[in-house]
């Protein structure tokens, strides 16, 4: 049984955790996030994307059953692509939302910062709790959580392995939005429907300048955003929303 798929429909590509029970994450499931992320890049009729692990649990983190027994060499092997794999989730060009219900720790967390956007079930709990095996977050925790909630706070995060609950994660930032547990998906699918409407390439501009942004000093970073406003004004969504403003009036959003 596949243990991530890709579910199409109305411009929304859902990507779907299924392992059961707690979507623990192993070399298989790596694998395929990484296919699957570069399908969802490449579908034009994937306009917005959803992180999903279903009703009751996110990830649970890395399988470590299947880790216990790999040795240093087999992980120095491993971790390159494991890092790259998440790294074609957070690179999907295109407004990516995760969906977060019940557990989202370890290389779950990790996933989930791979998104755009958090939005969490009001039962939810995250974190990355690495330290209680020896160890440390190696699916890119380290780095995206200390950009997202700042230094201090992942380290906290990190230094104790302790769970966020939903309420502490909104308010540090970790996720940013808090919704009954029923409603997470109906949330999240509302949130990338509304964007899979919008002018696509000027999405992938402003996620492509943030993003970037934030791995270079501001001069370097202004000239993406120079070089990426210039371009859009070759682009039929710009004509077609100045067009809108100015034959219907402000206010009449062509796109969103
Ligand atoms: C070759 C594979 C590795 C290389 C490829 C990796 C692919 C992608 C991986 C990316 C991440 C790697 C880097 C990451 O930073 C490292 C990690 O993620 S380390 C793991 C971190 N996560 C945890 O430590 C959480 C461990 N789980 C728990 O604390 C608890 O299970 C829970 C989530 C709080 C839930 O508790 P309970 O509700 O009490 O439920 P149980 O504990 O009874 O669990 C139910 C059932 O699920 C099994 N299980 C839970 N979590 C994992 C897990 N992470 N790996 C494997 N199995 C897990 C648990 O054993 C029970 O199984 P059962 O006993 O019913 O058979």
């Amino acid at each position: 049984m596949a243990t991530v798929n890709l579910e199409v429909s109305d411009g929304v590509g859902t990507i779907r955790l299924d392992r059961p029970p707690m979507n623990a994450l192993n070399a298989s499931i790596q694998d395929r996030l990484r296919e699957l992320a570069g399908e969802a890049g490449r579908r034009d009729d994937v306009r917005a994307v959803i992180l999903y692990g279903g009703e009751k649990v996110f990830a649970a983190g890395a399988d470590i059953k299947e880790m216990r027994d790999m040795d240093h060499a087999a992980m120095v092997l491993r971790s390159r692509a494991l890092q790259e794999a998440f790294t074609a989730v957070a690179r999907i060009p295109k407004p990516v939302v995760a969906a977060v219900t019940g557990y989202a720790l370890g290389g779950g967390c990790e996933l989930t910062l791979c998104a755009d956007y958090r939005i969490a079930a009001d039962n939810a709990k995250l974190g990355q709790p690495e330290i209680l095996l020896g160890l440390i977050p190696g699916a890119g925790g380290t780095q995206r959580l200390a950009r997202l909630i700042g230094p201090s706070r992942a380290k906290d995060l990190i230094f104790t392995g302790r769970q966020v609950r939903a309420d502490e994660a909104l308010a540090i930032g970790l996720v940013d939005r808090v919704v009954p547990a029923a409603e997470v998906y109906e949330q999240a699918h509302a949130w990338a429907a509304k964007l899979a409407q919008g002018p696509a390439l000027a999405l992938r501009a402003a996620k492509e300048s943030v993003d970037a942004g934030l791995e270079t000093d501001l001069e370097t970073g202004l000239a993406i955003e120079r070089t990426w406003f210039a371009s859009l004004f070759a682009t039929e969504d710009r004509e077609r929303g100045m067009r809108s403003f100015v034959e219907d009036g402000p206010g009449k959003a062509t796109f969103l």
